[in-house]
């Protein structure tokens, strides 16, 4: 879906991107639910092309933060610090595709320019589903339709992705397989990406930089070196994994050094 419809006013687009040249900043951004504080003072940047993922346990205001981003929160408070591209795609969970609409009618759908269906076949073809234009959402499996909904939102070129937990509703398999379909897109279009994720390993194999949210705010930042990405650096991948689990108040299971042989 187009992200972003507007009426939101602390949200400023900003077509070519923020002053200090980041594709999303965020100042002090605040957001209550009656009585109960969730957002209390979120300060966060993300750069053109750069994937940031967004962890926090359940309940810390990770959506909530997603929905501010995408101008769908009408209520949320600050002070004009929140500056946005101006075109925005939003993934969810769930694919929300329309049951009534065929596949290409779905990725069609908002577009306006004159060539919006080679540009919804294009997008198709790339999320590997060529061939299904006339297929209806009843008869994709959900890994088939996430990736319609990744198609719907790449058809637009974002400049930035929001995605609240994609793959969360995948088994195993089908999230490997969408993990190297989404570094391969953004790799290809090179939108700023902000990935809500549970998952640390989801979120350690994906993104070129860590944050969690704790309390309300961004509480832990960690870059994720290429190598530990790649898991070609697997002690520092495994150190990193510790690290962010303790940051979420998980206690990282022991994993005992393998026995060694002949000693
Ligand atoms: N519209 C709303 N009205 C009242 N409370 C809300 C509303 N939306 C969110 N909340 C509350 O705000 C808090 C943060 O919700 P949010 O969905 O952002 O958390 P989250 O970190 O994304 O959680 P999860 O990981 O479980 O999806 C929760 O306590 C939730 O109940």
């Amino acid at each position: 879906m187009a992200a972003h419809p507007g009426g939101l006013t602390a949200v400023a687009p900003s077509p070519a991107g923020t002053k200090s040249g980041a594709a999303v900043s965020v100042r002090g951004l605040i957001r209550s639910f009656g009585t109960k504080s969730v957002l209390d003072g979120v300060d966060l940047d993300i750069a053109p092309g750069e994937f940031v993922a967004l962890l926090g346990p359940s309940g810390c205001g990770k959506s909530t933060l997603l929905r501010a981003l995408a101008g769908l929160d009408h209520e949320v408070r600050g002070s004009g610090v929140i500056s946005v591209p101006d075109r925005v795609s939003v993934v969810f969970q769930d694919s929300r595709l329309l049951p009534w609409d065929t596949v290409l009618g779905n990725v069609t759908l908002g577009v306006r320019e004159h060539d919006a269906d080679a540009r919804a076949r294009k997008a198709l073809a790339e999320v590997g589903l060529a061939g299904r234009e006339k297929a209806w959402p009843h008869q994709l499996s959900g890994g088939e339709q996430q990736r319609v909904a990744l198609a719907r939102s790449l058809v637009r070129e974002p400049q930035l992705l929001l995605a609240d937990e994609p793959f969360g509703a995948l088994d195993a398999l089908t999230r490997i397989r969408m993990h190297g379909l989404l570094q391969d897109l953004v790799a290809a279009h090179r939108p700023a990406v902000l990935l809500v994720t549970h998952d640390v390993d989801e979120a350690i194999a994906l993104a070129d930089r860590i944050v969690v949210l704790d309390r309300g705010r961004i509480a832990t930042v960690r870059p994720v070196p290429p190598a530990i990405r790649s898991s070609a650096d697997a002690a520092g991948h495994e150190a990193l994994r510790r690290d962010l689990l303790t940051a979420l108040g998980v206690e990282p299971v022991h994993t005992p050094e393998p026995a060694a042989v002949g000693r």
